[in-house]
């Protein structure tokens, strides 16, 4: 059952913090929403949730409209950014209690939670309380909760947000897993690009409330629609094309007319010799290493900077040195009518 998103709007006093968001999210799909802090994340969440009522548009869920249909009511269940753990409740306790309050008791609840306590690998921490457990595993008890419950749509709202790089990996694995699992559609909301490029099938970037694109994490980085996308999602180079298709480097190969950007990315810049007829002399002025490769920053004689990704520790190139930069044509990204920048 798809969820669909029609028109929908948001607005607190008279701003609109959500707005004209269509959108569907496939049954079973590892969907996130992406964006920076205040682009509507957390409201867009909560429509779906049913915590916030939309000022506009409907929320259909397969065949219903569900969109004044109260939290409660709805096949959905939200895993918090803090843990929103029972302090007093230990994690048997903690995971039973939304079959609790829907009365289930006896055999048939203490096989439900203990089944789930196992899958999210927390059989020996069952009788601990939430003060004696590591993030990661509070975590794993917040979402146990949520799907002992049998949700059809479970919604995360920055689940790992608050744990370190490592367990959020780790974290990060594990729900990648319990989704394939358990085939259900998980609705993530995070400001993470990284983690939503690596765990989603689709994602959804958010710009001060209003959709910019809906793609696949392939499409947004090799296709972006829009310079917001382009600039938003890993590093990129953009170049400002005019009507006839120049660029302050050449012309550039493009069937469009108009105004439009012109993208590479610093993995596709070429360095020293090249044939690309879209090319430039430039100095480099920076030089950071990441270990597995070392992203340099080139400045032409305009002032304009160029970041280049090299595999490893990169060229041999110095500080100061320069060298001649190329932009081949079929690595370059034509945005269309992206306007004077
Ligand atoms: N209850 C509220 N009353 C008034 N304005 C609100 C309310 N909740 C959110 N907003 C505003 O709506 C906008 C979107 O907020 P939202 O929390 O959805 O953003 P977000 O993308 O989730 O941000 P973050 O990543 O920081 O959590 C922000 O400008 C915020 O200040």
């Amino acid at each position: 059952m798809d969820l669909i998103l029609d028109e929908l709007g948001k607005c607190y006093g008279s701003t609109w913090v959500l707005k004209q968001i269509n959108l569907t999210i496939g049954s079973g799909a590892f969907f996130s929403l992406l964006g920076a802090s205040g682009s509507g994340k957390t409201t867009l969440l909560k429509a779906i949730a049913g915590i916030e009522m939309p000022d506009q548009g409907r929320i259909v869920h397969g065949e219903t409209d569900i969109t004044s249909h109260p939290m409660e009511k709805r096949p959905f269940n939200t895993v918090f950014q803090g843990y929103a753990l029972f302090p007093h409740m230990t994690v048997f306790d903690n995971v039973a209690f939304g079959l609790r309050v829907k009365g289930q008791r006896g055999g048939v609840l203490k096989k439900s939670v203990t089944e789930m306590i196992d899958r999210v690998g927390l059989s020996d921490r069952i009788h601990a309380f939430p003060a004696q457990l590591s993030g990661g595993q509070k975590q794993r008890v917040a979402i146990a909760r949520v799907l002992v419950c049998e949700p059809r749509v479970i919604l995360l709202d920055e689940p790992l947000s608050a744990l370190d790089a490592v367990l959020r990996g780790q974290m990060q694995r594990f729900l990648k897993e319990l989704h394939r699992d358990l085939g259900l559609t998980f609705v993530f909301v995070t400001h993470d690009q990284d983690e939503a490029i690596s765990l989603s099938d689709r994602i959804c970037i958010l710009n001060q409330g209003r959709i910019e694109q809906v793609d696949t994490p392939d499409a947004l980085y090799h296709a972006p629609r829009t310079t917001f996308v382009a600039e938003f999602i890993g590093l990129n180079n953009l170049f400002q094309m005019d009507d006839n298709g120049d660029t302050e480097f050449g012309r550039a190969a493009t069937p469009h007319s108009g105004s439009n950007v012109l993208t590479i990315r610093p993995e596709s810049v070429q360095v020293g010799e090249t044939h690309a007829r879209l090319k430039s002399r430039a100095v480099l002025t920076d030089r950071r290493f990441h270990g597995d490769n070392t992203l340099l920053t080139f400045r032409t004689a305009t002032g304009r900077e160029i970041l280049v990704r090299r595999p490893g520790r990169g060229d041999t190139i110095e500080l100061g040195e320069e060298t001649i930069l190329g932009f081949p044509d079929c690595d370059c990204t034509v945005i269309p009518g992206a306007g004077p920048r």
